[in-house]
This record gives C-alpha cells, structure tokens and sequence, in this order.
C-alpha cells in the first residue's frame, strides 16, 4: 500500500497503489496525503496529478475497514487539502473512480478520464451516502437533479455520460497520465477560484424545495424500506439550504447514523457475498482457482420465446456474435422481430448516455431455421419450451453437429441436467445456464452442474456470466434447481393463507412492505399463472393424469390448494388475460385491482370445502412465507446444492427482488436469530402438520443446538454431506 511520486518537468505524478482496486485503506489516505503535502511544498513542483495504479483510479473507501475499530487520518481532509492547494491538481482517471475514489477527484481542479472508465458514488448500495464533500461538490458541479439521480441509485457512469454531464473535463482514448500532465502544466499559473467547487453555489432548479419534496416521495416508493436513499436526498437538502461547511457537518450526521445500522452490514455483506460466490470449489478440489475456462467467441441460441429473444440480446450486448435459431419461418419472423426491437432500445438507451459509438458494437445476430449453421460455435444455449422430451432431441441433435469442443447449455427452470447430457457424446461439456426473466436486464445466472459437467465447463459458464456482466452462482442439479425450489414453496404458503381467509392484496402488501419487489399474487399474475398449471398438469398434481378419486386439495399426505388451477380452468391467467388473482384494464394491462369476483369466488370455495378461516395476520404472512423458504435454504445446504448460504442469499438478491438492505433470506434468518426461527417454525407445522414443508429442517435444528453460530460459520457445520458440487 504505498503513494509514490515522479516529477515530469514541473508536474509531480502521485500514484495510488493499493491492489487491486486502490481501495482508500487508512495507509493509502496517509501515504496519499504526505505526498501531497510534500508536492506542495517542493518548489520544484508547480502541478500535481493524481493517479491509480495498475489502470484503476480507486474504488473508493476500503470497506473491510469500515468494521475495524482503528481509523486512520480521514479521507475528507486529504481532500481539502488538495483542493485548496495553490499548485493546479489534475486527477487521471483510469478504471474506475467509486465513491472515495470519485470524491477526491472532485478535490482535485480537474479531471481528465480514459473513454473506458467509469465514475459513480455507490454508497447508497452499501447502505450509506457519499461523506467525504461528495453530495455537497457534486450538485455544485452538475446541478441538483443530475446529482439525485447519481446518488441515490448508486449507477455507475461511463466516461463519455461522465463527460456531458459535466464531471469530467475531458475524455482521452489513450495515454490518460501523459494528457493529464499536459493539462496540469497548461493551467499552472492560472487561478482556481473557479476549479474549486465547495466554494461555488450549488446549481438548483427553480422550487428546489417542492423538487426535493417529490424526489423524497418518489425514492420512499422506489427504494421501499431502505434508508440510505432518503438520507440522500437529506444530504441533497443539506447541500441545497446550508453552507458548504454546515452541509459538511449533516453530511457526516447522517452517515454516522447509517454507518451503524443493520441495512448498511447487510448491504456489505451482500457486496462480498456476491464476490464470494465467484470463488467456486468443488468437492473433488477443482475450483475457479485451477479451472481454466474456454475462450467464447461465437454463440447460438435455440428458441425465441421470452427467454432466448432476451438471452440474444444479452449475449450482443456483451458483443458475442450470435446465431439465433428457431422452429419454423412464422416463429423466427416473430422472434428475430422481437430480438432487434430490444436490441434498438439498448442502442437508443446507449446513444441517451452519449454512447454514438455503441451501434457498433453490439455482437451482430444471425437468425436461422438450419442447424447447420451452429457446426463451428463455442457455446448453444437451449431456450425451448420446458419438455424434456423435446429437449432431449434438441440435445440429441446438437451432439451430433456441434464441433466437439462447443459447450451444450439449457435454459431450463428445473429439468434434469443429467437426463438431457445422458443423450449427447459430451455429457462433461453440458451446463444449465438458468437466466432470468428478461435475460437482458437480470444479473442474476444460476449456473447448474450435472453429475458429469467438467470443472472446465463450469469456469466456462461461471465466465460467460462475469461476461454479460451477471453474477454466477454454482448450484447442483435437482429439481427446480435453488431460486425456484425455494420459490415455489413460498408462494404455495401464500395461496394457502388465502384458503385460510386472507387476500390476495394483504399478502402482497404484507410482503412488499417487508422490502420484496413484488408480492407473490402480484408476481404470478405476471409471470402468467398457466406456466404453473402445465407444469403441474405434466407431472400429474392436476388435469388428465391425476388418479381419480384423489382429495381435492390433498396430494399423498400433504396438503394441496387446487386454487390456481381453477383459476387456470376459467382462464384467468393474470396480466395477459386481464384477470388472475387481480383483474386489469384489459388483457396485457398492468394495473393490478382487487377484484370482487374472486371475494365471492374464495367465500364459495371454502364453504365447498367447509374451510374454517381465521384473521391472517401481517405477522403471519411474513413468517409463514418466508420461513418456509428460509427453513428450505437450510435444506438445500444440507443436500449439498448449494455451497454455503451465502450462494442462497446472492440467488435472491438478484434474481427474485430479495431488499438487499436486509442481506438476503439466510442472513435475514441469521438476523432474526435461528432460534426464532426454528420456534416460530415448530409453532406453525404444529398448527399445520400436513404441510411437511413448514417441518424444520434438520441442519437448522443443529446450528441452534451448536449455539446459533455466526453466518460465515455454518459451512464448517454441514459436516459430511453428499455433496452435488
Ligand atoms: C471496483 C469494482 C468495479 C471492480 O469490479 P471487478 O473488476 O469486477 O472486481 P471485483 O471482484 O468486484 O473486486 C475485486 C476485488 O476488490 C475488492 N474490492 C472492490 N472494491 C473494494 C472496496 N471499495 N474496498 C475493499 N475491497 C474492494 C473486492 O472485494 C474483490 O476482492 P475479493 O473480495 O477478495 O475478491 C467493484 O469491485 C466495485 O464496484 N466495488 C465497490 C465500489 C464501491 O462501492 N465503492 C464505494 C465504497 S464506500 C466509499 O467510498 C465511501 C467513502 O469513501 C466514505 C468516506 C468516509 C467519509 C468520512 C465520514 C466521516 C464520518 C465517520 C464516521 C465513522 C463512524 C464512527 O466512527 O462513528
Ligand atoms: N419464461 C420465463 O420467465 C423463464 C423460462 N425459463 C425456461 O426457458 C425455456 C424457454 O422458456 P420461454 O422462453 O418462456 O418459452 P416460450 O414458450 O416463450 O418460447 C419457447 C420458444 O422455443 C421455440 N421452439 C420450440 N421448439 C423448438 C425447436 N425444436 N427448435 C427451435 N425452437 C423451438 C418456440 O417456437 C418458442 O419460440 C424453458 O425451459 C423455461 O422453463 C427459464 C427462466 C425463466
């Protein structure tokens, strides 16, 4: 961890070097600030630029520090101090400069950028706000609402977006040190009255007030739950009504109160976790580490349905050239339509943020009827209708076309890995690749291993995903792989809280105000409640298959609610019919109403049924809900497929609308405390026993009897297990 400094001519180049992504640990800020202090005071030395090592300006505050006691100098007056430095300070941005890292180029007098780099304050996904001048120089450099926007979303921005919106100077293709230089000795001399941005007003629109009313109703909506969004808008308001010196002081306020709650340790521990995920190993000791993954420079995708349409365009997106296949003329015109009108919103989406360069670069799209054409591609991901059979012949097909080192993916959301590779001459070479839903905008890729896929096959997958700039995670292979396993039981607790008087509506408000995307009523509606009843008409739980004279809401001994089936029966579907457990404006609507049909429709089912309902509580919803899922993480740990809970929580996080401000559902329960947990639990399969679902689980029942160990413990509990990594 060190600063070090060379003299060009007149220009004194500090260099922030703290591997590898310059984080401003306490011994990088003080090495930074001796540095900066000795160019000031070196008569040799009449402009400084301050760069990051390695091609990386700095990623911000070391956040392995921020739960360490000791602290080192601050980092905020090592930006006074370079701001208020008589010598010009230029900062060569390269890579990325991330919170801290951003803020103290906004010290400096200017700022020069590499086309590649990026910009951001991120804070606010940590669970804090920017506390180093960042909202108070910001808004003064770029107005109120280009700040707001920044702030509270945490995005990160591309150096061109960076350099119309007016937080860089300039933009450079190559050499960002040596222009960085030129500039620093073109300005020595000239004053920096202007260059030092705490000193200048803050850019308002005009009603500021009644703007920052309406930002903070907007972000209560958008960010429902989480704190660190308001405090920004605070920090904004700061900036906007009090002196930079007094908006320093509320700026630190709040972060200090945010610095110590429970949403900014879930939000670290989130940010990790998702690092942590990346570090594969398997049983058999092949990890990330000794893997080596294949170069994927050519892909093809089977169907355009939702999901491959969305796949195609991920894939050109991440400039992968693409071969898009389909079943026959009607659905490749259908498809190849759908897949260029996504792909001209991510190009007017580009050109928005000042990217005239994005048209071409995106991969270029093929779209065929001729399996042919797939002969010489590294990769087929499979996306067709979720039938085994049918995905077998596809298997079946591709082994006998592809050139022997492609790699055979699916899409699917709960097949058999093995089943599908057990019909191909490489079963080592086949991977469940399971987007989601749309493949271009979700970060979420769960990437599943067969009994037989080859550690090199899973690099290869787990690339493909840093690639799309997704986050992997490896999972074994069993039904409904993790996130949908886990998925499926939650939402059948909900229909059956519905059976026993609750509503639709005070489910998913239950659920929502707890910080999920989108409550489960809400969400089937979406997804289409008819995906649900084909798969369980094929396995038999209803339709044609179902032996006769099976109890209606009875499957072996547990319980079963025939609810959503019968709503399939009279074609409500959700949103695509314009009715579900919700009726819309119309067919494709979006506006979800409570709907007086389905009060009159559950008050009849449950007399039929001779249902004792009871008042449902908000208590209730949440516990049953989601410990149920909770309580099937465990089991999926104990099974081996997943490998730690931290792999549960990133599944959730970004796949299925987790709030990241409480950690994912694992540490939430590590939160709540397992002891709670397994109570609460016991309670209601006690009121429930023929819902085996809600039985706790095993290794639960021993990480309380060890003690309720910390999260980062309960891998070394598992013990021997038959694993399925
Ligand atoms: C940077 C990235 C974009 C890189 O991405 P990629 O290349 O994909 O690599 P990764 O795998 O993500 O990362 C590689 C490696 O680096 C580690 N890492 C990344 N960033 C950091 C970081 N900031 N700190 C530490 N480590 C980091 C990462 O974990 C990987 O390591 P591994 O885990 O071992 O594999 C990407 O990484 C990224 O996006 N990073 C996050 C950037 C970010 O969020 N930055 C913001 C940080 S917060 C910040 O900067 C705020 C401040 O500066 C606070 C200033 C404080 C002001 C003082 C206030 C005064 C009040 C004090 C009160 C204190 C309380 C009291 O005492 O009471
Ligand atoms: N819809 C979703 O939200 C998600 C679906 N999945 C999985 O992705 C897969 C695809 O699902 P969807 O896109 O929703 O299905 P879909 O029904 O929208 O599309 C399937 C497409 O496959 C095409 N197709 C069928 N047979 C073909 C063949 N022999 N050759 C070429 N193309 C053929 C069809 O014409 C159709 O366009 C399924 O396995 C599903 O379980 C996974 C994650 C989410």
């Amino acid at each position: 961890m060190a600063a070090f400094s060379y003299i060009c001519d007149s220009v004194a180049v500090i260099t922030m070097s703290n591997p590898p992504v310059n984080a401003l640990s306490s011994a990088l800020i003080r090495a930074v600030q001796k540095a900066v202090e000795e160019a000031i005071g070196d008569f040799a030395v009449e402009a400084i630029v301050i760069r990051g090592d390695k091609g990386k300006f700095s990623a911000g505050a070391d956040i392995r520090e921020f739960n360490r006691l000791e602290r080192g100098p601050p980092l905020v007056s090592l930006i006074d101090l370079i701001e208020d430095s008589k010598k010009p300070v230029v900062a060569a941005i390269e890579g990325v400069a991330l919170g801290g890292g951003l803020e103290l180029a906004l010290g400096c007098h200017y700022r020069i950028a590499h086309a590649q780099a990026y910009v951001g304050l991120p804070e606010v996904l940590l669970g804090l706000v920017p506390a180093a001048g960042g909202a108070l120089r910001l808004p003064r450099l770029i107005g109120i609402s280009a700040t707001l926007s920044m702030i509270t979303t945490g995005k990160y921005v591309q150096a061109r977006e960076a350099l119309k919106l007016g937080i860089v100077d300039k933009v450079v293709g190559e050499n960002t040190v040596d222009e960085a230089i030129q500039l620093a000795k073109k300005v020595i001399g000239q004053p920096l009255g202007s260059r030092q941005l705490s000193t200048l007003p803050v850019q308002c629109p005009p009603n500021v007030e009644a703007f920052l009313d309406e930002a903070m109703v907007k972000v209560k909506k958008q960010f429902r739950g989480a704190q660190s969004p308001l405090a920004c808008v605070e920090v904004l308001r700061a900036a906007v009504q009090l002196p930079y010196l007094e908006g320093k002081k509320k700026e630190r306020e709040l972060f200090q109160f945010l610095y110590t709650t429970d949403q900014t340790r879930a939000q670290q521990y989130a940010f990790f976790a998702e690092r942590e995920v990346a570090k594969w190993t398997l049983p058999s000791g092949a990890s990330w580490k000794t893997a080596s993954p294949q170069p994927i420079r050519t892909a093809a995708v089977i169907g355009l349905g939702t999901m491959g349409r969305s796949i195609v365009t991920s894939l050109a997106k991440a400039k992968i050239p693409v071969i898009a296949l389909e079943q026959d003329k009607k659905q490749l015109d259908i498809g190849s339509k759908a897949v260029m009108s996504l792909l001209d919103r991510e190009i007017l989406k580009m050109e928005q943020l000042g990217h005239t360069e994005f048209t071409n670069s995106l991969g270029p799209v093929q779209f065929t009827l001729d399996y042919g054409k797939l002969r010489d591609v590294d990769i087929v991901i499979e996306a067709v209708f979720e039938n085994m059979a049918l995905k077998k012949e596809i298997f079946r097909h591709l082994s006998g076309i592809c050139k022997p080192e492609a790699f055979l993916c699916t899409n699917t959301s709960g097949l058999d890995i093995d089943e599908m590779a057990s019909v191909t001459n490489r079963p080592q070479m086949v991977i469940g690749t399971h987007f989601f839903s749309p493949a271009h905008i979700m970060k979420l890729l769960e990437v599943v291993h067969g009994h037989y896929t080859s550690s090199t096959t899973i690099s290869t997958a787990m690339r493909l995903a840093k690639m799309l700039g997704k986050v992997g995670v490896l999972v074994g292979n069993c039904p409904s792989f993790v996130g949908n396993r886990l998925m499926r039981l939650y939402v059948e607790q909900a229909v059956f809280l519905v059976e026993e008087g609750s509503k639709p509506e005070e489910i998913d408000r239950a659920l929502e105000d707890f910080g999920l995307a989108m409550g489960p009523f809400r969400m089937m509606d979406l997804a289409g409640l008819d995906i649900g009843w084909k798969a369980r008409t094929e396995i038999g739980l209803t339709g044609p298959k179902l032996p006769i004279g099976t109890p209606a809401r009875q499957r072996g001994s547990k319980r079963y609610s025939p609810l959503p089936d019968i709503l399939c029966e009279k074609g409500r579907f959700g949103q695509k019919s314009g009715q579900g457990w919700y009726k819309y404006e119309k067919s494709g609507g979006r506006n979800a109403m409570p709907d007086p049909w389905l009060y009159n429709f559950l008050s009849e089912y449950q007399r039929i049924h001779n249902l004792k309902t009871h008042y449902v509580t908000q208590e209730e919803i949440i516990e049953r809900c989601l410990y149920v899922l909770i309580n099937e993480g465990f089991k999926v740990l104990e099974d081996g497929i997943a490998s730690g809970p931290e792999d549960i929580d990133v599944i959730y996080n970004n796949g299925y609308g987790w709030p990241k401000y409480t950690g994912g559902p694992m540490y939430y329960a590590s939160i709540v405390g397992l002891p709670v947990v397994l109570t609460k639990l016991e309670k209601y399969y006690g009121a429930n026993p023929d819902i085996p679902d809600l039985k706790p689980s095993s290794f639960l029942k021993k990480l309380v009897s060890k003690g309720n160990p910390p999260l980062k413990e309960w891998r070394s509990h598992l013990g021997f297990q038959s694993s399925m990594l």
